[in-house]
Parts: structure tokens; sequence; C-alpha cells
């Protein structure tokens, strides 16, 4: 996919790196599944063979999907629910349970945030943003283990985080956020190993996916000088490897974090926010003043 709109015919004919029916026989449950990237992950997972039962808030995005899988005669669930809500989300699980049986695979991508200075967040919007990548991430996780736990069998679950290595400017909630799910994943990835449950984390750098609509026009001018590439990325590709995570061929891999960021974990600059003066070319040093 060279264009990078999440568009339904591009997902038909993107090419597949694993081999088909790869999946077949298997259910798995993606969050976000309505847009960007979880619809690509939907996508693929889909044309790997699985059943796919997709959630998000907004009703009208995961019918869009659902639509669309029904015309190619694809098995899915596309049910409501907010990952930060306990209740909905054993909701959603009974009902994937009615529809399919147990899920195998679990892919946790649903998030977000909004763009502001660290200084600047307000206790709500911390607590939003924290609710959602890393609470609601961990409620996902935790109900669909116990699931798994109790019936005595194992799964997979991928959580699709951010790069945050060297910190992420102008999203410091989701940042924290982020590193929390990895660390968490880490500790559960021990706990769970002996039910037979793996889980990793793939952590996207800048990714086209539509969900960049949200950040300032001067920012996203800027997201391709975020990595030595000085591209975006792709859903499709970002989509394939959640679909490498959830499937055999990484039965050996658990607890980890894969970063696909075009390399800006190693050189690139990226402000989600306007960058400070201070940090422009033309600024002088002798004006850093030091108490
Ligand atoms: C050099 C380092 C290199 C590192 C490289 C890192 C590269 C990685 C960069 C990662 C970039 C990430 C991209 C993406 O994630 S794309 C996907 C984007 N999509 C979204 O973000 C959409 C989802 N977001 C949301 O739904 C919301 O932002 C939110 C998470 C907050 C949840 O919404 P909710 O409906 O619960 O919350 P509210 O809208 O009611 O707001 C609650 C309070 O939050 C504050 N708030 C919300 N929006 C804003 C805003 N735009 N500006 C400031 N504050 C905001 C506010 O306090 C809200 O309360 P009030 O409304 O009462 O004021
Ligand atoms: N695109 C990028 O550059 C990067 C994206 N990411 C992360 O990748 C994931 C996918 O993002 P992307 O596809 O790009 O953007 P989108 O905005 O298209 O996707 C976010 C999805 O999450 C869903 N969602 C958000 N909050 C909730 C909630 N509380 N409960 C249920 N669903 C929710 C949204 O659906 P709805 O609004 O209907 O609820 C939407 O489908 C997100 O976690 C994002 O933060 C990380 C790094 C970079």
């Amino acid at each position: 996919m060279s264009a990078r709109t999440v568009d339904d015919l591009r997902l038909d004919d993107a090419p597949l790196a694993l081999a088909s029916g790869l999946l077949d026989g298997r259910t798995a449950i993606v969050s976000g599944g309505g847009s960007g990237i979880g619809k690509a992950a939907a996508w693929v997972l889909a044309r790997l063979g699985a059943r796919v039962a997709i959630c998000g808030r907004n009703p009208e995005r995961l019918e869009a999907v659902q639509s669309a899988f029904d015309a190619r005669g694809w098995p899915i669930l596309a049910h409501p629910c907010d990952i930060r809500d306990e209740a909905g989300i054993e909701r959603l699980l009974d009902a994937v349970a009615a529809r399919f049986g147990l899920p195998d695979i679990l892919i946790n991508n649903a998030g977000g945030q909004f763009a502001q200075g660290a200084s600047q967040i307000a206790p709500k919007g911390w607590r939003a943003v924290i609710e959602t990548n890393l609470t609601g991430c961990w409620l996902m996780m935790q109900a669909v283990a116990r699931r798994w736990i109790d019936g005595g069998r194992g799964g997979v679950i991928v959580n699709v985080t951010a790069a945050n290595g060297r910190g992420m400017p102008g999203i410091a909630h989701s940042a924290a956020a982020r590193a929390g799910v990895e660390n968490v994943t880490r500790t559960a990835a021990v706990e769970w190993a002996p039910h037979g449950i793996r889980i990793n984390c793939l952590a996207p750098g800048l990714v086209d996916s539509g969900g960049l609509s949200v950040y300032p026009e001067a920012a996203r001018a800027a997201f391709a000088r975020a990595n030595p590439q000085r591209a975006t990325g792709d859903p499709w590709d970002i989509a394939q490897i959640i679909a490498f995570l959830a499937s055999d061929t990484t039965r050996f891999l658990t607890g980890t974090t894969i970063t696909a960021d075009g390399g800006g974990a190693l050189w690139g600059d990226l402000w989600t926010i306007e960058r400070p003066v201070y940090f422009s070319d033309s600024f002088q040093k002798a004006e850093i003043h030091v108490a």
C-alpha cells in the first residue's frame, strides 16, 4: 500500500507476509477494530483465516467494518464497548463466547490521547488517557486471561503501545501509560506462562492510519522527521506484525516489545506539540540562563 488510507479494497489486495490459513479455526478480538491500525489488523487476521470480533465506542465505525466482512463472507462480531468499563468488557466477552466460543487471540489496540504540554495537562485529562491506555488495556487482558485460566487453556495477547523509549514530548500521559503496559506485559508474561498464555507488545512509531488527524497540522507536517527513514509507517505493515505476534510463528516469544518506528528510537525528532524555541536552530546557547 503506497497511499496510507485504510481503504477496504487496498486491505483486500495488499500482500500477506504470513501463510494463508495460518489462523484457520482461531477467534481473535481486536479492540479499536473499527478504524486505523485495528481495522487493518482485523483484515489481516480474517485473511489468514481467523474469526474476528471487533469493539470500540462508536457503533457506526464497527458496523461499516461488519458490512465489509459480511460482503466477503468472513465471520465477524461487532460489539460496541468502552474498554474502561469492566462490566462492558464482560458483556463483550459473553457475546464473543455465544457467537464463537472462547477467543484464542486478543489484540489490545484501542487507545489514543490528546497532545498537550506536560505542564498544562488537567487532572481529568491525565486520568482519561491513563484510564484508556493503561487501565482499559489491563482490564481487557485480565478479563480474557481469567477466562482462559478458568477454561484450562492458553491464548495470545498483543498489546499495541507506542514507541516511548526516548519519551514522547507532547503526550506525557500516554508515554506513562504505554510504559506501564509494557511493564505489566513483562510481568504477566511470567505469571501467566504456566497457563499457556503468551503476551507481547508492539510499539509503533508514527503511522499514517487516519488517527493522526487529531494532531495539529504543523505537528503532522513534521512527523516524517521522527525517524531516519524520514517517513510515516503504513497501517498494513503494523497489522502484519500484529498477526505475526498473534500466530504460533512466535510461540517462543513472550514478554517482549517489538518497536516498529522506522528507527525513530535511534534518531529523529518528534514533537506532537509545537517545539519550544529553546530547541530551534536559531536559539543561542548564550541565552540559556542556569540559576
Ligand atoms: C523524541 C522521541 C521519539 C519518540 C517517537 C514516538 C512516536 C510515537 C508517537 C505516538 C503518536 C500517537 C498517535 C496515535 O495514538 S494516533 C490515534 C489517535 N486517536 C486518538 O487519540 C483518539 C482517541 N482519543 C480520545 O478518545 C481522547 O483523547 C481521550 C483519550 C482523552 C479519551 O476521550 P474521553 O471521551 O474519555 O475524554 P473527553 O473527551 O471527555 O476528555 C476528558 C478530559 O481530557 C482532557 N482533554 C480531552 N481532549 C483534550 C484536548 N484536545 N486538549 C486538552 N485537554 C483535553 C480534558 O481535561 C477533558 O475534560 P473536559 O472536557 O471536562 O475539559
Ligand atoms: N497512528 C499512530 O501513529 C500511532 C498509533 N498508536 C496507537 O495505535 C492504536 C491504534 O491507533 P490508530 O489506528 O492509529 O488510531 P485510531 O484513532 O484510528 O484508532 C484508535 C481506536 O481505538 C478506539 N478507542 C479509543 N478509545 C477507546 C475506548 N475507551 N474504548 C474502546 N475503544 C476505544 C477507537 O474507536 P472509538 O473512537 O470508536 O472508540 C479507534 O477505533 C492506538 O492505541 C494508538 O494510540 C501508537 C503509536 C502511533
